[in-house]
């Protein structure tokens, strides 16, 4: 049975066009006027774009000795909600845990997804089997892209000699690593001696993670890939100081790129000095809000191209989750949602201001991702041959956000109150209506892993400008005889 979304204007990265869609067997077949087929859909009024595919969650997974309450299904559910039709969940291995067992546990969860997903492979630690598994998850089960934490020290902190073997592991794949980036050792003085002075509320996170511990980090992972000849992508970039190295590392030509997230573009600090403990908690999250200067280079970033992607890093923790860390802020579980909200509120506060274009939206939220990810044009595209998840947003559609009528499991939302206009009219997920004319309709079980291989284009420029340019003997004639 084939769908048409009828008379709708179609937004890509690049062109903004009037156009029908034909969708059949979950593929777009045909774009064109004047389409007809068995169901229609009609976009009167609304804007044809590639579904948001989100790089950054963390769906159930155990952090701070919990688990982040949203799961695959409510996960996937709050991301079509919302117009998101494809997210990438991070494989946890513990320090010391096989990543393919990792990949297992995961691959146990993920069959309840309502949209499609794909993984990222987490480094938590580094030896003979990391690096012989590296190979097999690149190459055996589609996913190519490491993320390494400097952060969280005790934890899942990996140390420069573990980020530099890591690194050429992911060159010589042709993988990608990730990086979050916050100085580990810094953040734990910094918390340590916040404590010690009577600083146990949640405002203390903040204090605890200045801009210049992101910064340092930034700029220490981009010179640790530099050296080891593989590109990078840094995870929820928050602030000025990271988005300065980025840039700088770009004019460089390195390929690098920059991932703000959807709260520290709106959100700011001043959420921590809340009166109310639990407001201030349910914000916790690392790198923290930061404020206006810093929202105002992330959003330049992202008009000039220095960033490259808006992602959630959704790990939703409930009130009663957050309130491990009353009487110490290092206790609150760290992370917040945005899946349903990324679109909605990135629409509302960049387009409808004019902050950045609808083709730059739809850049940010899902094509650069998906080139970067190396799943283009399978995501992030409308054309003929991709799949068909879409996202039909009818720009005049308002409403108050609210945890009341969220999807997401959780019982607050970090955007309550927050009026957002341009929101969803269908989401089709691989040609399944899941939201249809507002409605949701989420179907459990319907999303497929999306393998992405190794060996994008940028990889393997960048491995053989590498090869041309490293360091060789000099080719000598009269070489003196070794001295007496
Ligand atoms: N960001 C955050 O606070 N929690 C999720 C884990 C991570 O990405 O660091
Ligand atoms: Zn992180
Ligand atoms: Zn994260």
């Amino acid at each position: 049975m084939t769908k048409v979304i009828k008379n709708g204007t179609i937004v890509t990265a690049d062109l903004t066009y009037k156009a029908d869609v034909k969708i059949d067997g979950g593929k777009i077949v045909e774009i064109g006027p004047d389409l007809s087929g068995d169901e229609i859909l009609d976009a009167t009024g609304c804007y044809v774009m590639p579904g948001g595919i989100d790089p950054h969650t963390h769906l159930e997974m155990p952090f701070m000795g919990t688990y982040s309450a949203d799961d695959f299904a409510s996960g996937t559910r709050a991301a079509l909600a919302g117009g998101t039709t494809m997210v990438v969940d991070f494989c946890l291995p513990s320090p010391g845990e096989s990543l393919l067992d990792a990949y297992k546990v995961w691959d146990n969860k993920s069959g309840q997804a309502a949209c499609d997903y794909s993984y990222h492979m987490a480094i938590t630690w580094w030896g003979e089997q990391v690096f012989d598994e590296m190979k097999v998850v690149t190459e055996e089960l589609g996913i190519n892209t490491f993320k390494h934490f400097m952060a969280y020290k005790g934890a899942l902190m990996v140390n420069d000699d573990e980020l530099y073997a890591s690194f050429k592991r992911c060159a010589e794949l042709g993988a990608t690593p990730l990086v979050h980036a916050e100085n580990g050792d810094v953040v734990a003085e910094l918390t340590a001696k916040l404590l010690a002075e009577g600083n146990t509320g949640p405002e203390a996170h903040a204090y605890s993670r200045p801009p210049q511990v992101e910064g340092e980090a930034t700029n220490r992972a981009i010179m640790i890939a530099d050296m080891a000849g593989a590109p990078l992508y840094v995870v929820h970039t928050s602030c000025e100081e990271s988005h300065e190295a980025i840039r700088r590392a770009k004019m460089q030509g390195k390929r690098v790129w920059g991932e703000p997230l959807i709260q520290h573009l709106v959100l700011d600090e001043s959420e921590y000095f809340n009166e109310d403990w639990d407001h201030a908690a349910r914000r916790v999250m690392s790198p923290p809000f930061r404020n206006k200067q810093h929202q105002d280079s992330l959003w330049a970033g992202l008009a000039s191209g220095t960033l490259s992607c808006v992602a959630t890093d959704h790990c939703a923790f409930t009130t009663e989750q957050k309130r491990f860390g009353v009487g110490d802020f290092s206790k609150i579980p760290n992370g917040t949602g945005g899946l349903e909200d990324r679109l909605p509120v990135l629409w509302t506060k960049g387009v409808e201001t004019g902050r950045i274009t609808a083709n730059e939206f739809v850049a940010v939220t899902s094509t650069n991702i998906a080139k970067i990810l190396n799943c283009y044009p399978k995501k992030g595209a409308i054309l003929v041959g991709s799949d068909a998840d879409i996202l039909v947003l009818d720009p005049e559609k308002t409403k108050t956000i609210s945890a009341a009528t969220q999807a997401s499991a959780i019982d607050y939302n970090v955007f309550e109150g927050v009026e957002v206009k341009g929101l969803p009219r269908y989401v089709l997920t691989r040609g399944y209506v899941a939201v249809d004319d507002g409605e949701l309709k989420a179907k459990e079980g319907h999303g497929e892993f999306v393998a992405r291989d190794a060996n994008a284009t940028v990889n393997t420029a960048l491995s053989k400008w590498k090869e041309l340019s490293a360091p060789r003997p000099v080719e000598r004639t009269g070489i003196p005889a070794t001295g007496v």
